[in-house]
């Protein structure tokens, strides 16, 4: 893989199209002198693993396999401690045993990690006591703390998204492929949750199974190595432009691009706009895409999107990431997955029961109600099962911190708990007991399915 010039840079044809949410760097000689930095820095991921896991995606469109994407709203500066990426690493693997054993079908693991770093907001400024400053964009661009020396965008952040993102990274392979993840640890993951939860108890009562059906396969003389190690990949929302395009590559291999800032990037739906930079963006990059649809997506917009993205109709390529809110999944979704299927095109379709599902609590908390999650995802299934398509996954904000962010849960979060620790620097998360709730009740649907 070769390091792209600065000429060829430049000459990158979404740099001249309009690009929505992009934060307005006050200095343009720091941005440059960061950006030229950041093109000189190695890749994070590699595009042969970007191949791969469009490979597994590609299973997963042809209903063979299950997506499990999730991990933080905004990843944070100081959450990069081993305590943090473990716990969400530990909540991921826990999730993906479940969905694996309860509904017999193999996880694509993909975390909303080592990238997740910038956000896109409704607001520019925020106004606090009658003071109005820009907007907290992610650790990316500016600081969260309330000042205006935070919040003015940095370029140097994007720098530090670079440092940040690797060492997650090298922490998440360490942990997947040194011992930490195999199978035989499916007790050990549990250990400091299961007494007090009652989605941990559940855990414990499957992980029993699965070290039975492990001693079966050790006494019937098959060890596979898949036990042993697992295939994790990173992802995040492809939104600072500036960032995306410093660390996108020519593949010596092939001569094709890739954003080597990790290994699945997706458009949001604040930025999908047919005709702007961002769609342009990922239409030249070969990472497998995802672009968010919302409840106001047309036929239209989306059969353009496949055409734009994925015009080789290359199962793997393109991931539709439905997220229409649980009161219009029944009505919005039927009829994109319907014509999009008969267009011939075989995008994986994957429900974000998290974005159409966000109020305020009359406590000020931004908040998500469990049972709302539950329902968008029923509703996903329902939708698919009426049309004989696959439901191909799931994509989560999730924490394996026991936060108080979401109401509701087996181990139930009452609106009165929100401020006990809600720790969000954006939007409400799942918190570990929430997360395994709802890999239980998942999986339950895909074996009915
Ligand atoms: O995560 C998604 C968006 O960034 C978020 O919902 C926007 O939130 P806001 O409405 O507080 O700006
Ligand atoms: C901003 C996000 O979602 P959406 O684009 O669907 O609003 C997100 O997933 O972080």
């Amino acid at each position: 893989m070769t390091v792209t010039t600065e000429t060829s840079r430049t000459a990158f044809p979404w740099q001249s199209l309009p690009a929505a949410q992009q934060p307005e760097w006050p200095d343009p000689e720091a941005l440059r002198n960061a950006l030229t930095e950041l093109a000189s820095y190695p890749p994070l991921v590699f595009a042969g693993e970007c191949d791969q896991l469009r490979a597994r995606l590609g299973a997963v469109a042809r209903g063979e396999a299950f997506l499990l994407q999730g991990g933080d709203c905004a990843e944070a500066f100081d959450g990069v401690s081993a305590e943090h990426i473990r716990n969400k690493l530990k909540t991921l693997l826990q999730m993906a045993a479940v969905l694996t054993y309860a509904a017999s079908v193999p996880v694509v693991k993909v975390g909303r990690i080592a990238g997740q770093y910038s956000k896109p907001r409704s607001k520019a400024t925020e106004t606090r006591d009658g003071v109005t400053l820009p907007v907290y964009r992610g650790d990316s661009v500016n600081g969260f703390e309330f000042t205006p020396e935070a919040r003015r965008p940095d370029p140097e952040r994007l720098k530090r998204m670079y440092h940040a993102s690797a060492a997650t990274l090298n922490l998440v392979r360490a942990f997947t492929t040194g011992g930490y993840a195999d199978l035989r640890q499916v007790h050990a993951w549990n250990q400091d949750f299961v007494r007090n939860s009652p989605a941990g108890q559940r855990y414990e009562r499957l992980a029993k199974e699965i070290d039975n059906a492990l001693n079966f396969m050790q006494a019937c003389g098959v060890t596979p190595e898949e036990f042993r190690t697992v295939e994790f990949y990173s992802s995040h929302e492809a939104l600072v432009l500036d960032y995306e395009t410093a660390l996108t590559r020519v593949d010596s291999r092939t001569g094709e691009l890739y954003d080597v800032s990790g290994h699945m990037v997706w458009i949001g739906e604040r930025t999908r706009q047919l005709d702007h930079a961002h769609i342009e963006f990922a239409s030249r990059i070969r990472n497998p895409i995802g672009v968010k649809l919302g409840p106001t997506t047309s036929v239209d917009e989306a059969l353009t999107l496949i055409e734009r993205l994925d015009p080789d109709r290359e199962p793997g390529r393109l991931t539709f990431i439905t997220r229409m809110g649980a009161g219009k999944v029944r009505d919005r979704l039927p009829e994109l997955v319907e014509k999009v299927t008969a267009s011939g095109a075989q995008p994986v379709w994957i429900c974000d029961p998290m974005h159409g599902n966000t109020f305020e609590a009359e406590t000020g908390h931004k908040t998500r109600r469990f049972d709302d999650v539950l329902d968008e995802v029923k509703g996903f299934f329902e939708v698919h099962r009426a049309l004989g398509t696959h439901p191909g996954g799931i994509h989560v904000e999730l924490t394996g911190d026991d936060v108080t962010e979401c109401v509701g849960g087996g181990d139930e979060v009452l609106v009165d708990d929100l401020h006990q620790r809600y720790e969000t620097a954006c939007d409400p998360r799942l918190n570990r007991s929430q997360s395994l709730d709802l890999a239980f009740l998942v999986a339950e649907m895909y074996r009915e399915h």
